[in-house]
This record gives C-alpha cells, structure tokens and sequence, in this order.
C-alpha cells in the first residue's frame, strides 16, 4: 500500500530528479524487482511464451569450464526445460488434498508468492506439497519457470523432487492462480508430517533437541555442497535465506538441509547485470537493504549474477547460526564470506574444506 510518507518520498524523490527521459520512479522498481525475484533476465516478457527461456537458458549451460561430460548434460536439459514448463503436467485427480478435523485445507508454509499445502500423491500415496500462487503476485510465466529449475535441480541432494504443475480451474476472484506445483514434502522425520525451515528449527525444542556442535557443521558442509551442485548446474539462488532451507532430521538425528522456493533463481554470469534504478536514492537503498540484509551488497550497485552473490547470502545463514549456536569459529568464516567486497570471499570449494577442518577438531 502506498502510505502518504512514501508517497511524499516519491513526489520528492519526483521534483529532485530532472524530468527528462527519467522513468517513473515506482515503474522502474517494479520492473527490476520484477527482475530479481520473479522473472530475471526474461522480465520484459509478459506472455508465457517459454522458447525465449530456453534460447536464453542454454548458451549459458555452457560455461568453459565444465568438463564436457556435464556439458553434455546441458543440452539434453534443453528439451527438459521446456516439458518440465508447459509438459510435466500433474493429473489433478492424482493429488488428495489433506484437511484438518474442520474440513480445512492444512497448510505448511506461505510466503509472500505463495502458500503451500499439504497433500497425498495418489499413485504412490506419497505425501507432497503443493505450493499455491497468489494471483496478484505471479504471472502464468513466474510459476513456470520456477517449476522448470525445480525440474533441473531435483536432480541434486539439495532440493525436492518434483512432481509436475497443477492445473486446476479456479474463479477469477479466487486469491490463487490456476497453476500450482506439486513437490516432494520435506519433512523434519520420515514418520511424522511436520516441517520445519531453519528459522522455525532453531527455535523448536523438541525439533531441534539432541544436537551437537559437530552436526551444525556437517550440516553446513551439506549445505555448501549443495549450492556447489546448483551453481554446477548454471543456477544462482539469489533468494538464499534461512526460511527456504529446510531441515530434516535422519534415524541417525543427524540434520541435513534441502532447498525450497525457486522462485527467484537467475542465470549465473547472465549477461544482464542487476542493476538498481538510476532513481534509487541512496537512502532508499539503505532501507531496502536492511529490510533484505542477506543480499549482497553488489546487487545493490549493479552486478551480473554470481556465484559469490549467494556465497554471501550463506554467510548470512552462518552468522545466525554461529552466533545462535556459540559457534565461534562459523562466525569467523560468516564472516569472510559477507566481505563487502566479492573477489575476496572464499569460494565454496574453500568453504567446504575450511568447514571440514573445523569439524575435525570436534
Ligand atoms: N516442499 C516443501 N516441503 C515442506 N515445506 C515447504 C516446502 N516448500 C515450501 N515449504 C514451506 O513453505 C514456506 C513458503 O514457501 P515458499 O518460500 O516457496 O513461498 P514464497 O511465497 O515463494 O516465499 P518468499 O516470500 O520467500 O518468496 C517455506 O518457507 C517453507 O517453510
């Protein structure tokens, strides 16, 4: 909602800046935006027309530096990408929604995109979750994209398996679009249906109990593995936060972190740099900073993306934990990877080991 305040920043912001050839101030931030979480380089398109995704998408699976065999891999992703937008359909009658003793939909999750829901998958009877788009929020091409990396990256440790986009028809005043995907559950055991991200698990008790210095390290080793098998992929996370990684717990009760929520996934070394407006104030960008601090600072000037983007974004999960968890040694490396400057933060081959050496000391 545009309260009278940021309305009155704007009208100043407005008469501060020379007319000529300025975009709109609230135009143009919508549009980058736009850019960084929903639809990254494809955000002039507004038709769902997904070719141009995979014209865009496949050069970039090419980068020198992977060993043919991946690259090889790359192009098979090619057909993939487009059968996992518009092909990898979700029967609808195959997904049993699960209601509570009130007849109500259960859910796990919402966000600001979505809710998610809890569901049986009736030709495995596996339990899946099935992440509902706001109408208001999502186009047609959003939601498809997400599914398509989501195809791509099941394929690591990292994220949910997927089970395909749901069509279903809904009314147009209905609060949710027509299409939904439908994804593994990632739940805290195998035996219950309760799910936890990390910024619920560290404060859960009874989710959490048991644990140990050493497990909070293999877990973060985990982690940076995983980011390692996306960035390998071609993929940056860019929206890498403690609420999108969730937690599960093995037989073991050794804690392991899996992915969710694609939705603002860019292309890695994409040639269009992420770049603020030239409105931006500098003060605008000092509140919106703070409102994202685990964005790096790099977005905020004008970056293509990168691998160190969200090598930043873990040492922000780091911090937390360091600091939650009286790690000393996570915070000393959280704090390497959030060095303002991206060149000097480690990469995460280093991150690994350097997690890996600590851990032995245990
Ligand atoms: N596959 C899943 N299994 C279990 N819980 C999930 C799953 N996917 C999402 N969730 C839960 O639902 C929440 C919201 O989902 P998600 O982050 O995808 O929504 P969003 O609207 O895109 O969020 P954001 O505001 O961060 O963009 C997550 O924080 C997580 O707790």
């Amino acid at each position: 909602m545009l309260t009278l305040s940021r309305l009155q920043t704007e009208l100043d912001d407005r008469a501060a800046t020379p007319a000529p050839a300025q975009p709109s101030f609230w135009k143009e931030f919508r549009r980058r935006m736009r850019y960084l979480f929903c639809c990254g380089a494809n955000n002039n398109r507004l038709e769902p027309d997904f070719t141009d995704l995979n014209e865009v998408y496949v050069p970039k699976m090419y980068p020198d530096w992977l060993p043919l065999e991946q690259n090889q891999r790359y192009q098979n992703n090619k057909q993939r990408l487009y059968q996992a937008a518009y092909e990898n359909i979700c029967p609808a009658d195959h997904i049993v929604p699960e209601r509570d003793k009130r007849g109500e939909l259960v859910q796990i999750g919402s966000g600001r995109y979505g809710t998610v829901f809890l569901a049986r998958y009736k030709p495995t009877g596996d339990y899946v979750a099935v992440k509902r788009f706001k109408r208001n929020k999502s186009s047609e091409i959003h939601i498809r994209r997400e599914a398509a990396f989501l195809d791509i990256l099941q394929e690591t440790k990292l994220c949910p398996k997927f089970y395909g986009i749901l069509e279903e028809k809904r009314q147009s005043t209905s609060k949710f679009a027509n299409l939904s995907i439908v994804m593994e559950l990632v739940r805290l055991k195998e035996n219950t249906k309760q799910c936890f991200n990390l910024k619920s698990f560290v404060q859960t008790q009874f989710a959490r109990g048991g644990l140990t210095t050493k497990d909070w390290f293999n877990f973060n080793i985990e982690l940076a593995q995983g980011l390692m098998e996306v960035h390998e992929r071609g993929i940056c996370i860019l929206n890498l936060k403690d609420e999108n990684i969730m937690v599960s717990r093995d037989s073991e009760g050794a804690i392991h972190p899996r992915l969710v929520d694609l939705g603002g996934v860019v292309l890695l070394d994409d040639d269009n740099p992420i770049v603020p407006p030239q409105t931006f104030t500098e003060r605008k960008l000092n509140i919106f900073n703070k409102k994202r601090p685990s964005l790096a600072p790099e977005l905020f000037k004008s970056s293509k993306p990168t691998a160190q983007i969200d090598i930043f974004s873990l040492g922000c999960i780091f911090e937390d934990l360091g600091k939650r968890e009286m790690m000393c040694d996570l915070t000393e490396l959280a704090l390497w990877c959030t060095t303002s400057d991206p060149s000097l933060r480690p990469t995460l081959a280093v991150i690994v080991k350097e997690l890996g050496e600590l851990a032995v000391k245990l």
